[in-house]
């Protein structure tokens, strides 16, 4: 197969330069719309969208790109979680390095690909979102890691039979195999010869294999999902039991070699070894590939079942500690100060995204505990003070060893006007 780098043919204008064309990969963006969020900056702003379940944020599709936004969101509210494909429009420009320092790896050099850093050549951020309602042409979104006023590019529905291996994938036990063999026998010559069956029953024999789901209508799917789940209920075991155990053993193995592999910056990634001891490192400052008895292969190309999904040691174990989240006497009279009762003698907030205190501080214990600081900051500024906001309280805590205190909690005037239009607290509950 013939590698290129560009495709041989590209549109060209009169004057000879190179046109942005869909063709080429050049498009011009158009944002659907941009969030509203209880983050008004990068600082104290979750890394991931798992971070913080109660971070809320608003999206409005806007007119200019359909007349009728709801018209867009049609059947959407019949999902549970979306994908939001978003610009880092407060990175100041695009980044061009090709290894980054993840804050998860405290200083320690990797790929740009294998990270979610924000600094990436397109500047495109990708966050599963919990989505909590639809209203005209409103999303309702919780559990996100993009600040306010961040332009949105695109919105996708999550389906687990697609966007999770865990469900793409049939274990491949003894009987699933026979089973599969006697199909193949059993079906025409011209089918069984055609690509995917046979690269199915590729050279390897009994590599797990990804269900292919291009072409089909999503019931023929779900019933092949079904198919596999009837069947093994019938046979009194999970259908993918084999998959999560597979996983769970690449986690323990990963755990019981995170010690060792810390020292000295060095990590060491641990697949499942199912026999074969394969392992991949990557040496700060240059990812190379450590030879053993076997050599260096991806799961994938193991002659063994391999995990549905498998993650490195670095990620799952970060050298990053939890820490412990404490508030001052100071700082819980301050969040309190959040709350009041209206005339009528209900309990209202000023806040408006969290519809309680008691959420403000879930949230806020959320952010800390994750070490939301930078590596630089991490290193050299451990006694100076940290300041962020979420929703309309500006907070200020200070990190120890192991822990974060909160000191002081104040309103925060100028996030009160960013976020103004979009009180979430009536919206969603
Ligand atoms: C590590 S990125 C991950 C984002 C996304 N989940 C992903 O994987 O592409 C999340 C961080 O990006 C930063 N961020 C969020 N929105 C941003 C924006 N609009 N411009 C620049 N940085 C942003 C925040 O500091 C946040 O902690």
């Amino acid at each position: 197969m013939q590698h290129s780098e560009e495709p041989s043919t590209l549109p060209a204008s009169t004057c000879g330069c190179m046109k942005p064309a869909l063709e080429t990969g050049n498009i011009l963006t158009e944002p659907i719309g941009y969030i509203e969020s209880c983050f008004s900056a990068k600082n104290g702003t979750p890394r991931q969208p798992t971070i913080c379940s109660l971070s809320r944020a608003c999206l409005r599709i806007r007119k200019s790109v359909f007349n009728n936004p709801e018209h867009s969101v049609m059947g959407l509210e019949q999902f549970s979680h979306v994908w939001i494909l978003f610009v880092f429009h407060k990175n100041g420009h695009l980044s061009c390095k090709a290894k980054v320092q993840p804050p998860r790896l405290n200083g320690t050099k990797i790929g740009i690909f294998s990270t979610r850093s924000p600094h990436r050549p397109n500047a495109i951020g990708l966050t599963l979102a919990k989505l909590d309602k639809v209203e005209g042409g409103a999303i309702y979104l919780s559990g996100i890691d993009m600040i306010n006023g961040t332009p949105v590019l695109d919105i996708k529905p999550y389906i687990a039979d697609y966007d999770s291996p865990q469900d793409l994938m049939e274990p491949l036990d003894e009987l699933n195999l026979k089973e599969r063999e006697q199909k193949q026998r059993d079906l025409p010559h011209s089918v069984n010869t055609a690509g995917r069956c046979e690269r199915q029953q590729g050279a390897e024999g009994v590599r797990p294999q990804y269900h292919s789901t291009e072409g089909k209508h999503p019931e023929d799917q779900t019933a092949e999902g079904k198919y596999l789940k009837d069947k093994a209920s019938a046979e009194g075991k999970c259908p993918f039991s084999k998959c999560r155990s597979t996983t769970a053993d690449c986690v323990l193995e990963t755990r019981t070699n995170q010690s060792s592999s810390r020292e000295g910056g060095r990590i060491d990634l641990h697949w499942p070894k199912e026999g074969i001891d394969n392992r991949l490192s990557v040496v700060e400052g240059d990812a190379a590939t450590q030879e053993n008895s076997s050599g260096t292969q991806h799961p994938s190309s193991m002659g063994v079942s391999s995990p549905a999904s498998c993650v490195p040691s670095w990620v799952k174990d970060s050298p990053v500690t939890t820490l412990e989240v404490r508030f001052t006497p100071h700082a819980e009279m301050d969040l309190e100060h959040f709350s009041s009762e209206d005339h009528t003698g209900i309990n209202i907030t000023s806040f408006k995204y969290f519809r309680s205190v008691k959420e403000a501080k879930c949230a806020i214990i959320d952010v800390l505990a994750a070490d939301p600081r930078s590596v630089y900051r991490r290193k050299h500024c451990q006694d100076r003070l940290f300041y962020f906001s979420m929703d309309t309280a500006h907070i200020t805590c200070w990190f120890g060893d192991g822990f974060a205190e909160v000191l002081r909690i104040k309103h925060n005037d100028t996030v009160e006007n960013t976020v103004g239009q979009c009180s979430l607290q009536s919206a969603s509950s």
